[in-house]
């Protein structure tokens, strides 16, 4: 097993990308070798945040094109494109591969025409992609797909639960900041729209639906909703128990993770407390009045949502500590 591993980000100058960026230069045992861009390329990596080679410390190389850093030879390939895009990529033939996109979570096209609304160019290669969700469902092989954030959150509130719950009737509901629709300016994305508002959106045609299912084995009702805050994420699940202690399956399931934590009895998941983190938070109510159960989780939609979990699937394929790179500590107001 190798001690170190160099690492290209392709589409490191958007939202997913640089944070996958901050991750990389903080991460003891990975070396960056390049960065994409398509606006930026050529340009040095101050153009993208003048934090970057702070004090004149050369901490990142200068932009090269999204192409340049896919075919840059690197361990591992961070791919942080739009889904159409990352769709037609042809991934590297050495190294490892994590897409961060939704382009390669399924291996069914039909999924990509109905859920992603475009016809997915490279179909047939669907199936060399495996999807990973650390504590879940462990990653295997080069080719990688990462999670959406609200799959992430919501899987890891029922995912420990699917064979304990009633599956008929299970409603998840979402609530992401801002972030999570990527830094491409759109009006539904303007501060006129977003602050001092939650919206509802894709009601009952949100692609994380198809994902939530395939990997919990049922369907579920997903509705997100834009929260006018910049980053975090809520999911917050009603269930029905099939009789066996819920609270008890989710504690055993995550005794031992370094990202994931049980609340006690009584506490609620914060954003505040995950923003800017890797961690996930989870907690379970019993509703007073029905026979549901409530499961709440709380991640950053940029963190274990994105760049964190990406982290952390590198870390589990070659062997280095699970939390290598991740934020996880801190008691930040
Ligand atoms: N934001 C989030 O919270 C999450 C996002 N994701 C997924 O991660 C992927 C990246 O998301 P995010 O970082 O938010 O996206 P951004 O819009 O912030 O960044 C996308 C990057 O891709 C580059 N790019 C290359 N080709 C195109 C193109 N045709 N259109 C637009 N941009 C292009 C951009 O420009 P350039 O090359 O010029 O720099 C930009 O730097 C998406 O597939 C998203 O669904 C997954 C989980 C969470
Ligand atoms: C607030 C917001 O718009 N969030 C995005 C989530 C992005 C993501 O994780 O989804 P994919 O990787 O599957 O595209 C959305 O709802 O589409």
């Amino acid at each position: 097993m190798q001690n170190m591993a160099s690492v290209s980000i392709v589409g490191a100058a958007g939202y997913t990308g640089q944070e996958t960026l901050d991750r990389v230069l903080a991460h003891p045992q990975l070396e960056l070798v390049a960065i994409g861009s398509d606006s930026l390329a050529g340009q040095p990596a101050t153009a993208l945040d003048p934090r970057l080679n702070r004090n004149g410390g050369k901490r990142a190389p200068i932009f090269i094109t999204n192409d340049a850093a896919l075919a840059c030879g690197a361990d591992i390939t961070f791919v942080c494109l739009p889904n159409e895009r990352a769709a037609a990529i042809e991934p590297p033939a050495r190294g490892v591969v994590i897409d961060l996109s939704g382009a390669h979570r399924f291996d069914d096209a039909e999924v990509y025409r109905r859920w992603y609304g475009f016809d997915h160019p490279r179909a047939g290669e669907l199936g060399r992609w495996s999807y990973a969700l650390p504590e879940l469902v462990p990653p295997h092989g080069t080719l990688i797909a990462n999670p959406g954030c609200y799959a992430t959150a919501a899987l890891l509130a029922l995912g420990p639960l699917a064979g304990a719950i009633d599956p008929a009737g299970v409603v998840v509901d979402g609530k992401s900041g801002m972030t999570g629709a990527g830094k491409v300016p759109r009006p539904s994305m303007h501060a006129g729209a977003v602050l001092e508002n939650i919206s509802p959106y894709k009601v009952g045609v949100h692609q994380h639906a198809p994902e939530i299912a395939a990997h919990l084995g049922f369907d579920v009702t997903f509705v997100p909703h834009l929260l006018p805050v910049r980053r975090g994420l809520l999911a917050t699940c009603y269930v029905r128990s099939g009789g066996a202690g819920l609270r008890a399956l989710l504690e055993a399931h995550y005794a031992d993770s370094p990202v994931v934590t049980v609340l006690p009895e009584g506490a609620t998941p914060d954003l505040s407390r995950v923003r800017h983190t890797d961690a996930a938070e989870i907690a379970l109510f019993d509703d007073g009045f029905t026979d549901r159960t409530i499961v709440i989780c709380a991640v950053d939609n940029l963190g274990k949502g994105a760049a964190g979990q990406a982290v952390q699937n590198a870390n589990l394929l070659f062997g280095f500590p699970e939390a290598a790179g991740l934020r996880l500590s801190g008691v930040l107001v």
